[in-house]
């Protein structure tokens, strides 16, 4: 069936929630490898680096509170990824930072940083864009790659102002920066398009959605009917399996809207539609044809069971008010005749609620109960 709007919001509702646990996990993951490395390079380190041997089980101890703050949901999922990519990316910094003021010279551990270091910024950089889109991207990615450049550009500096030739490995730390400027280049223009065409689909489906749903009720309009009833009517014609159409008009809605205001109407029409989406099966379609007046169609159902079900619903909405008032409706059914078309069902289907309102409203009748 076409299920009611507060039916799809809550299962849209329920897959996000679903994502966003899967996200938490996965962060929950790679802080938990962190920590190991982290506390590996700790218990590793070569004597004489203050650095790893004082900030590291820092490092270490803050990590550990990201992921219980993680795992405790203390703040918004969207507010803890600023908060770990701040984090980490200070951490992967001042670690960058710290041999270029405070190490021995350059040539000494240019291989430690090609060969750790600048992989864990480039690592930060697409971090930054997986983690937090394209905008966010490019704020942590343009800011970690000025830092790091102008880190290279000092001790660049630093080294050529010394001594002739006791910069030769400037080159290196260029290349370095290069690379990392092309891992910035494509990661961004990587996560633009697929936000841009990944927002293009969103709108085709959003529009398609809209131009198919009524949006008083959330059901299907009549366009968006047609579509099913074509689908089914092949169906039924190629496999002679049953198709029943009902036609449901609310009896003296007209009466409603002048007694009680068209926003009681309205809300008679959301009221309806929310009881007979929530009666129909999975595989039926339930649609505002127009106005007070609604089409179900529902394959592999004969007439005998589709007027049970009709007649079953009319007598619920009859003996419960919706939107207080009270409320009664009129129903038509007839089978569709395989290679008579679809329009030939309606019409009858149509023909037969017209007769059940001269006979005097709130009642259900099928064709072949009027053959009969
Ligand atoms: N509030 C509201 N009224 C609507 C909407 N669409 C149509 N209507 C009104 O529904 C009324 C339908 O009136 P009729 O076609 O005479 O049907 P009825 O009053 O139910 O009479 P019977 O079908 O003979 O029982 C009209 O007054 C329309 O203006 C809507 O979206 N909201």
């Amino acid at each position: 069936m076409d299920s009611a709007p507060g039916n799809d919001l809550q299962a849209i509702q329920t897959e996000l929630n679903r994502l966003e646990s899967y996200r938490r996990r996965i962060y929950l993951g790679v802080l938990i490898l962190t920590i190991v490395i982290v506390l590996l390079s700790w218990a590793f380190r070569e004597n004489g680096d203050p650095f790893i041997a004082i900030a590291y089980p820092v490092f270490a101890v803050v990590l550990a509170g990201l992921g219980v703050a993680l795992w405790y949901r203390a703040t918004s999922l969207r507010r803890m990824e600023i908060i770990l990519i701040a984090a980490v990316g200070t951490m992967i910094l001042s670690r960058l930072a710290w041999h270029f003021h405070f190490g021995d010279p350059l040539g000494q551990h240019l291989l430690l940083l090609a060969g750790g270091h600048y992989w864990a910024v480039g690592i930060l950089i697409v971090s930054g864009f997986i983690t937090l889109g394209y905008r966010g991207g490019m704020v942590t990615g343009v800011a970690t790659f000025l830092f790091s450049a102008a880190l290279a550009a000092y001790e660049i500096l630093g080294c050529s102002a010394a001594a002739e030739g006791a910069c030769q490995n400037w080159v290196y730390l260029a290349r370095i920066h290069l690379f990392l400027a092309i891992l910035l280049a494509l990661t961004s223009a990587g996560t633009f398009l697929r936000e841009r065409t990944w927002g293009a689909f969103t709108r085709a489906e959003t529009l398609q959605h809209w131009a198919n749903t009524d949006p008083l009720c959330g059901l299907s309009n009549r366009r968006g009917a047609d579509g099913f009833l074509a689908a089914e009517a092949a169906l039924a014609d190629r496999y002679q399996r049953p198709l029943t159409i009902i036609l449901i008009d609310i009896d003296q809605f007209k009466g409603i809207n002048d007694d009680h205001g068209h926003k009681v109407g309205d809300s008679v029409i959301r009221g309806f539609a929310d009881i007979l989406a929530n009666t129909v099966r999975e595989v039926d379609l339930a649609a505002r044809w127009g106005g007070d007046e609604f089409l179900v169609a529902t394959p592999g159902v004969d007439l005998r069971a589709a007027r049970h079900a009709a007649e079953r619903c009319r007598r619920a909405i009859e003996r419960a008010p919706i939107a207080g008032i009270s409320v009664t409706v009129t129903v038509g059914i007839a089978q569709y005749l395989p290679g008579k078309g679809i329009d030939d069902a309606i019409n009858r289907a149509d023909a037969m609620l017209y007769r059940a309102k001269a006979a005097g409203r709130n009642r259900v009748i099928t064709e072949a109960c009027e053959l009969a």
